[in-house]
Order: structure tokens, then C-alpha cells, then sequence
């Protein structure tokens, strides 16, 4: 099993509170140091069991360690690579868990020092809950971590994290970074897209004269669970994987478009055929 001396955790929140917690407990790292800029974050980790220690001086809390793992938002981790990488030990394998993967992967893998390697993943694995306090150990078990080597990928690195995500209980297919953010932005940022819309388009409604949201029920929550989402951790992705979220959001467009056709022309069959596939497409997946 793979096994890491020293891991260093910069972001301990949801995704990297959790891969802590799992690594620790299959005993695949020694010893588990935080980094981050909030200190009561970071102690509370230490009380839960996450960590052992932590600082928020990230130069001194890369020294030694042969694992760095970035769980920030995803415009800041390039600014946390250029501010690690003259700290970091010979051999260190520095990798992340950030939702896109072109933006991240090409600002990183330049800043690296001879004899460090970055290896790019994003564990499709998470809840609209952040910090800490919400992480826990069987995350990413039976999830999906797509890690995304290029061309400059050093192999046994690659090897490392693809195992370290296995015996996070993931499964780990390799992805081109380019063709992981069209993925991403179709399956996990377009839903993400229309929910946080969807809340402020009935919220901002105004013929009702009253509190529209206060009436929702079940499915409505359901729909919009995920527009609790951290607003940071969003700004970040739409800023980064814009063009592909585009094409998706003029895409979905176009079907919304073609539903709001068949609802004003009262087309029974084609209303019903247009559900009947969606359902038939979402009880395959449950
Ligand atoms: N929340 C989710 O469901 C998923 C999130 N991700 C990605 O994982 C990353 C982390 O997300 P979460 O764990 O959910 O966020 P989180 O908010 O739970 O944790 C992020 C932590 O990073 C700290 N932080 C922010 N900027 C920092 C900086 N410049 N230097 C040091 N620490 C900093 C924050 O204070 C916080 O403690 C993001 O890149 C996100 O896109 C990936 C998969 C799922
Ligand atoms: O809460 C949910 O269901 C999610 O969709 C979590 C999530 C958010 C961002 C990612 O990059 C991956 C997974």
C-alpha cells in the first residue's frame, strides 16, 4: 500500500478534512499537518482527529513532507503552489482536489521545483456543507476521483495518487484535463448553474406579493439542495471553467427552450415523451 512519511494539508474543509480523515485511519501517512489562515478551523481539526498539528505558515508546514494535498478554492491554489514550491522537500508529490482541472494543472505544473511533481485530480465525491466539521472519512467511498496527468506527468507520481485515491475507497479514471472540465461542467456545474438560479428567479418573483420560497416543499428543496453550495468555491469554478460551462448553459437552453414550445402548444404526447425519456434516463443512474 502506498504510504506517505509526512502529509501536509492545505484547505482543511470538506475535501481535505475527509481525505486526512481517510488516510489516517487506513494508516497510509505518518503524520498529518493543516495549513491554512484560519486558526479555529484549523485547532478544530486538531480536536476532531484530523490532524496532528497545524500552522498557518505554509512554507513551514511543507517542510518534510513528501505529500501535499491543496483542497482550496480553485483560483487560489496556483498562488498557494508559487508560495510552497521554493519550501518543498526533494521527491515531494504536491496534487490537489480542486473542480477544474485545465485552469489549475497549467498554472501548477511550471511553478514545480526540479524533483517535485504536481498530478492534477477531483474526487466527484462532496456535500454542500463546508469546513471541517463536515468532513468525514467514507467521502469517497465507491465515488469516483478522476486524476488528470499530462505529458509532463512523472509516472511513479502518478502511480502514487491514483493509489492513494483507491485506498481512499475511490475509483480513478485517468482524464485529459480539457475533456475533464466539459465533463465536470455538463454533469456536476451546470446542475449547480440552474439551482442557484432557480432560488434567485422564484425569490425574485414579484407577482405574488409575498414570500414565494417559504411555500417549498420537497421537491424543490431537493432540486436546490446544492445552491447552499459555498459561493467562494462557485465563483471560482465559473470563473475558471467558463467556456465550458457556457456551452453547457446554452445548451440546456435550448431543451428548456424546446419545453417551454411544447407546454404553449398544449402538445400532450410530446410533453409526455419529452418526461417519459427523462425519467426513463434518470431511474438508469439510481
Ligand atoms: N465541496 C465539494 O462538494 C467539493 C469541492 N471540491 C473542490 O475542493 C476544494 C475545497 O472545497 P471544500 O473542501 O468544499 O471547501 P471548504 O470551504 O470546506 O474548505 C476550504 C478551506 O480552504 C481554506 N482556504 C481558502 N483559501 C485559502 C488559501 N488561500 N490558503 C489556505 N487556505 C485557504 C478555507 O479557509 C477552508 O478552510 C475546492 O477547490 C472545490 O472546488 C471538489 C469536489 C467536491
Ligand atoms: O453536493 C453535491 O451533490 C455535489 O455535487 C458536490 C460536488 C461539488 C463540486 C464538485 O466538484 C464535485 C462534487
Amino acid at each position: 500500500m502506498v504510504y506517505f512519511k509526512k502529509m501536509a494539508v492545505i484547505g482543511v474543509g470538506l475535501i481535505g478534512g475527509s481525505l486526512a480523515r481517510v488516510l489516517r485511519e487506513k494508516k497510509a501517512v505518518g503524520e498529518v499537518v493543516g495549513i491554512g489562515r484560519g486558526e479555529a478551523n484549523l485547532k478544530r481539526g486538531v480536536e476532531l482527529g484530523v490532524l496532528d498539528s497545524y500552522t498557518t505558515d505554509a512554507k513551514k508546514g511543507v517542510e518534510g513532507a513528501d505529500l501535499v494535498f491543496i483542497a482550496t478554492p480553485v483560483c487560489s491554489i496556483p498562488q498557494v503552489v508559487a508560495e510552497i514550491a521554493p519550501h518543498l522537500s526533494k521527491g515531494c508529490i504536491v496534487t490537489d482536489g480542486g473542480s477544474v482541472k485545465e485552469y489549475v494543472v497549467a498554472a501548477c505544473e511550471p511553478l514545480m521545483p526540479e524533483g517535485t511533481w504536481f498530478v492534477g485530480g477531483h474526487p466527484i465525491a462532496g456535500t454542500e456543507h463546508s469546513g471541517v466539521e463536515a468532513s468525514f472519512s467514507t467521502l469517497y467511498q465507491g465515488r469516483r476521483c478522476i486524476v488528470t496527468p499530462t505529458g509532463n506527468t512523472d509516472p511513479a507520481a502518478l502511480e502514487k495518487v491514483v493509489e492513494l485515491w483507491k485506498v481512499a475507497g475511490s475509483n480513478v479514471p485517468l482524464m485529459d484535463p480539457v475533456q475533464h472540465d466539459l465533463v465536470v461542467a455538463a454533469i456536476s456545474h451546470l446542475p449547480h448553474m440552474v439551482a442557484y438560479s432557480l432560488v434567485n428567479a422564484v425569490d425574485g418573483y414579484d407577482r405574488f406579493g409575498g414570500d414565494l420560497l417559504s411555500f417549498s416543499a420537497g421537491g424543490f428543496r431537493d432540486f436546490t439542495r446544492i445552491a447552499s453550495s459555498d459561493p467562494v468555491m462557485w465563483r471560482d469554478i465559473a470563473l475558471t471553467n467558463k467556456e465550458a460551462i457556457l456551452e453547457m448553459m446554452d445548451f440546456f437552453s435550448g431543451y428548456l427552450e424546446k419545453l417551454r414550445g411544447l407546454v404553449a402548444a398544449e402538445d400532450a404526447e410530446g410533453l409526455r415523451t419529452f418526461f417519459l425519456n427523462s425519467k426513463q434516463k434518470r431511474d438508469a443512474i439510481l
